[in-house]
């Protein structure tokens, strides 16, 4: 049997799992939805205005439906705008059960869930870390056996009880996305948004999905998702069509009506022909007809009344919610995890999916980072590594310049060599991985797993104490090999600097990996870098034009590498050892002289960096908050 059918198998085991027991339903509502983008067109230079959505208005009510059309008709915009996940430039009405809010606002939040086309998975955990580490932050309420059920009454439900133990990144396409379902599932969402969950995926595994899209939809909940094109077989099991052709709505009524409709508006589809690839190819303009005046001919169609085994007439309609667009409020237990008399005895409040605390959430995503650094520790050994490497090549070419008042200049470059290897690898390893993290965070901090603090403190947790090892084993190293001065202070002191500044330049990492694309970031953080560096080490203050003055006062590497330089020379260092017949630097003092080093302030230059450092680590968090939020 194929992985495919093995799948579908399961899921049409696990059909009875899903009663249809009362929950609070969710109808969702848009009016004249415009969506304006102004995008610079390179070839002419000049900014240009597109309309991508012109008015399109609809009704989704509990049960699946497909947002279907041509590429680029805006389907995505659509569903991005519904969900309240990205509503720039967006105008018109959307009511949730008959509370109206405006698109440009986010529509879709509180009970709402989202599940974009990348699979937002933590590859490095397994299926169920994954579902326990999610059902920890989700549901606070719950006893620890509570949700281990839930997470594996979930896992069943979605035909991955035996992935369990599988690593995610291991996962097949269709497993990953089943995942990507189960997990925003934990939270019972009533409205479910899916974006093209079925492409990249065979047709074996796309009927799978879709199965389980329509069971869910069973339950009474309202899953809207784009589909590119699916099987007259995959087509069955919608409920629901909604078809645009660019940015104007062509189709809205039930699947079933569709190919009435359609030939109310003299669009006959041919017999033995999948009524999707018809629409498909009526909505690409394959067919010389006027698309608009189809439109509206579809809209006055009378579809016939729905027969009296209609589902949705088991699915008991609620009153209007009471506040604005808050679908939490309405969220009520399902089934999973949850007996309706635990419920009705009140054992489980009626909150039930209250995420956890700030305390909580932040010890729960520590332990997450802690099992994702262990399972990819070669990454962290990697980088060790080539400090140590560094440690020995800068140690075997500066060999005892530290102790030698004749090599006082080859010292002085490897003290700034030093700087610069830290300050380079601090920022450049967060600068590069936090653009991919940050889409991961995107869809979790949007589906409300986790509080943004907690988030940041748990990562800092793991990346600043790696940082600090690797510039251990670099400096412990280096520094015993060029001899430079073993005195306790003067070397902690030394160590201390080099720590310091190169954490302040992972937290300028962090701000340039938050801000900018991957590919910007990739010049911008080196050239700050060199340019800060260029600071106090190739030229002196003195020697500064004054309009660059304020670089040389704000530059942390500057201050860090005066303080290293006088760690090693300072504090009234005896003459060295000169083993030629003169040596111009033989007493340390002359060297500081000339380098414009001999009165450093070195709690001022240290409290620089410091609060450069937490500086940066404020910005960032205050650029993410911003990125997160604003939509
Ligand atoms: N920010 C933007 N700036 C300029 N154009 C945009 C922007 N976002 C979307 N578009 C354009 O709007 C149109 C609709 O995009 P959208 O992604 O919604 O289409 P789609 O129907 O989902 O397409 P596909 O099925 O190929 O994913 C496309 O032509 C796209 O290039």
């Amino acid at each position: 049997m194929s992985p495919g059918a093995e799948e579908l198998t399961m899921l049409g085991a696990n059909n009875n799992v899903l009663p249809l027991i009362p929950r609070s339903t969710i109808e969702l509502e848009f009016k004249n939805i415009t969506c304006t983008v102004n995008s610079i067109v390179m070839s002419k230079l000049q900014l240009e205005t597109k309309q991508i959505l012109k008015g399109v208005s609809g009704c989704f009510k509990p049960g699946l439906t497909a947002i279907m059309g041509p590429s680029g008709a805006g389907k995505t915009t659509l569903l991005n705008i519904l969900a309240g996940y990205s509503t720039r430039g967006a105008k018109g009405e959307i009511s949730v059960n008959g509370n109206c809010a405006c698109a440009s606002k986010a529509a879709g939040r509180g009970g709402a869930r989202y599940i974009r086309q990348q699979d937002d998975l933590r590859v490095h955990l397994t299926v169920y870390e994954a579902m326990s580490l999610a059902a920890a932050l989700k549901l606070a309420d719950f006893r620890a056996s509570d949700r281990k059920e839930k997470v594996y009454e979930i896992l069943a439900l979605l035909g991955l009880s035996a992935t369990a133990q599988t690593l995610c990144r291991d996962l097949s396409g269709g497993q990953k996305r089943r995942l990507a379902v189960a997990l925003e599932l934990l939270s019972d969402p009533s409205l479910l948004f899916l974006d093209e969950p079925t492409t990249g995926l065979d047709s074996s595994a796309s009927a799978s999905l879709i199965t389980l899209l329509n069971n869910l939809a069973r339950g009474g909940r309202t899953l809207v998702a784009t589909i590119h094109q699916p099987s007259a077989l995959l087509f069955e099991k919608i409920d629901t069509v909604y078809c645009l052709e660019e940015g104007r709505t062509l189709y809205s009524g039930p699947r079933a009506s569709l190919i009435p409709a359609l030939a109310s508006a003299g669009l006959t589809c041919p017999p033995y022909h999948n009524p999707a690839d018809f629409l498909m190819e009526v909505a690409s303009g394959e067919y010389s007809v006027d698309l608009i005046k189809a439109a509206q001919m579809m809209t006055q169609f009378k579809p016939e009344p729905e027969g009296n085994g209609s589902w949705e007439r088991h699915i008991p309609t609620i009153p209007a919610l009471p506040g604005p667009l808050d679908f939490s409020s309405t969220l009520k237990p399902s089934s999973i995890g949850i007996t309706n008399r635990d419920y009705k005895n009140k054992k489980i409040s009626k909150n039930i999916y209250r995420p956890s605390g700030l305390l909580r959430q932040t010890g729960i995503l520590l332990y997450r980072n802690y099992l994702m650094t262990t399972r990819n520790y070669s990454l962290f050994l990697y980088r060790v590594a080539a400090h140590v490497v560094i440690a020995l090549v800068f140690g075997y070419l500066y060999l005892g310049v530290g102790s030698e008042a004749d090599s006082v200049l080859g010292n002085y470059v490897y003290l700034y060599g030093s700087m610069l290897l830290v300050v380079y690898t601090g920022k450049m390893s967060v600068t590069l991985s936090f653009p991919l993290e940050m889409d991961i965070l995107k869809g979790e901090y949007f589906n409300r797993w986790y509080n943004l603090g907690p988030y940041i403190v748990s990562t800092l947790a793991v990346e600043l104490p790696f940082q600090m090892i690797s510039c251990v084993s670099y400096v412990v190293l280096s520094y015993w090999l060029t001899e430079n001065p073993l005195e306790p202070t003067r070397a902690t002191l030394f160590l201390a600097t080099i720590v310091a500044t190169s954490l302040c330049a992972q937290a300028w990492g962090y701000f340039i990996g938050s801000t900018t694309p991957t590919r910007i970031a990739v010049f911008i953080g080196p050239v700050l870098a060199c340019l800060f560096s260029v600071f106090g080490f190739c030229l002196a203050l003195v020697d500064t034009p004054y309009s660059f003055r304020w670089l040389h006062h704000i530059s942390y590497f500057r201050a860090g590498f005066h303080v290293a330089v006088h760690s090693v020379y300072g504090f009234n260092r005896t003459r060295m050892h000169c083993s030629k017949e003169y040596c111009h630097y033989i007493t340390p003092k002359t060297f500081l002289k000339e380098m414009d080093m001999e009165n450093i302030d070195i709690g001022g230059n240290m409290a620089l960096v410091l609060s450069t450092a937490v500086l940066m680590h404020v910005l960032t968090a205050a650029v993410l908050w911003y990125r997160l939020n604003k939509r």
